[in-house]
């Protein structure tokens, strides 16, 4: 099985697509594990979505595409198609490819229906699936050339969360345009933030930098400005969940702190995503949800308890980086600088 229709295989996928069943490679285990799990439909791929199994926002919507295909399959019927879109839908709020990629299967089978009866939805569905896939999968190679291109002669770059192939096909986002740069250049490093509470960049990308041998450096998030600060770091290079029309980006929590740290220090800022995470409809960050989780995700890890009994917890899985602190968002079709507004439209 291949992690895309037609695509290489890679060394590192997140989850992979046989033409019936979707399997993913359980993220909340790593990197200890590494367990694949099977999927049946839209309830069991929301889950997993809304557990972070898959997550990434590329891949939260390939998931979710695959998820839907696989229910229409199982029941064709107007009422059910609809009933599992809104399931998928609502896993998880604030990484837009989750509702682009719902509503594209989700128009495709309606379409097949009203064209061709029950019967054709679930093969419009799959193949609508599928080419988001083959799509994320090219994006993501054109995010990664033309982000290494941008980012020439930078060595020491700082990345959070995690944003390579297992937040979105082929080689990532932000961490495909690393894996890119340190292709052209063996003297990249990496400085990893560990990225709290579930340590997607502890556990995630640290993971993929050593199969990718591209040295790296795990950080505590609240390092980070400081060393910015000190000349430590070249780039800031991150993912992206929702870019609002005026460029403000909703990226994991802590991302709007090494923002303000990299405009202080005078260096480059840098967001990569395909334009599947573009949400013109969004104004400005303001618009966009993001996505409140449990306490229990900041009072332990691991069945550790690291908090007093009772204590109030607040855990806002993402910020928003206004655009006015973003140097550039590295899309698959451009580089987009100021003046975001009108240079994102012109996509
Ligand atoms: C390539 S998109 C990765 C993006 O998604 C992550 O969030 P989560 O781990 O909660 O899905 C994070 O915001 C990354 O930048």
């Amino acid at each position: 099985m291949l992690d895309a229709p037609g695509a290489p295989d890679r060394k590192i996928a997140a989850l992979r697509w046989d033409g019936e069943r979707l399997t993913l490679l359980d993220q909340t285990l790593l990197p200890s594990e590494e367990r694949w799990i099977t999927l049946t439909g839209a309830q069991d791929t929301a889950d997993a979505i809304a557990r972070l199994a898959v997550r990434g926002a590329p891949n939260i919507g390939i998931a979710a595409a695959y998820g839907l295909a696989m229910a229409v399959s199982v029941d064709p019927s107007p009422a059910a198609v609809r009933e599992a879109a809104a399931t998928l839908s609502g896993a998880r709020p604030t990484a837009v490819n989750l509702a682009y990629a719902v509503d594209r299967v989700l128009d495709a089978a309606m379409g097949a229906i009203g064209e061709l009866g029950e019967r054709a939805a679930p093969a419009a569905a799959r193949a609508e699936a599928e080419a988001l896939h083959s799509e994320e999968y090219l994006a993501a190679a054109e995010i990664a050339r033309l982000g290494a291109d941008l980012l020439r002669g930078r060595r020491r770059i700082l990345t959070h969360c995690n944003t390579g192939a297992l937040a979105a096909p082929g080689a990532g986002s932000a961490l495909g345009v690393i894996a890119e740069l340190a292709a052209r250049n063996p003297a990249v490093t990496v400085l990893a933030c560990e990225t709290r509470p579930l340590l997607q960049g502890a556990r995630l990308t640290a993971w993929e930098l050593q199969r990718l041998g591209i040295p790296c450096e795990l950080v505590v998030d609240g390092a980070a400005a400081g060393l910015i600060r000190t000349g430590a770091v070249d780039a800031v290079v991150v993912g992206c969940d929702r870019i609002a029309a005026n460029g403000d980006v909703a990226n994991k929590v802590g991302t709007y702190a090494h923002a303000l740290a990299a405009a202080a220090a005078g260096i480059p800022f840098v967001v990569a995503g395909p334009t599947s995470t573009l949400d013109l409809a969004t104004p400005d960050g303001d618009g966009i949800p993001v996505e409140e989780r449990h306490a229990d995700e900041v009072l332990g890890f691991g069945g550790a308890s690291i908090a007093p009994d009772g204590v109030a917890v607040r855990n806002p899985a993402f910020d928003v980086t206004p655009a006015e602190l973003i140097t550039a968002i590295v899309t698959e079709r451009g580089v987009v600088r100021a003046p975001f507004g009108e240079n994102l439209a012109a996509l």
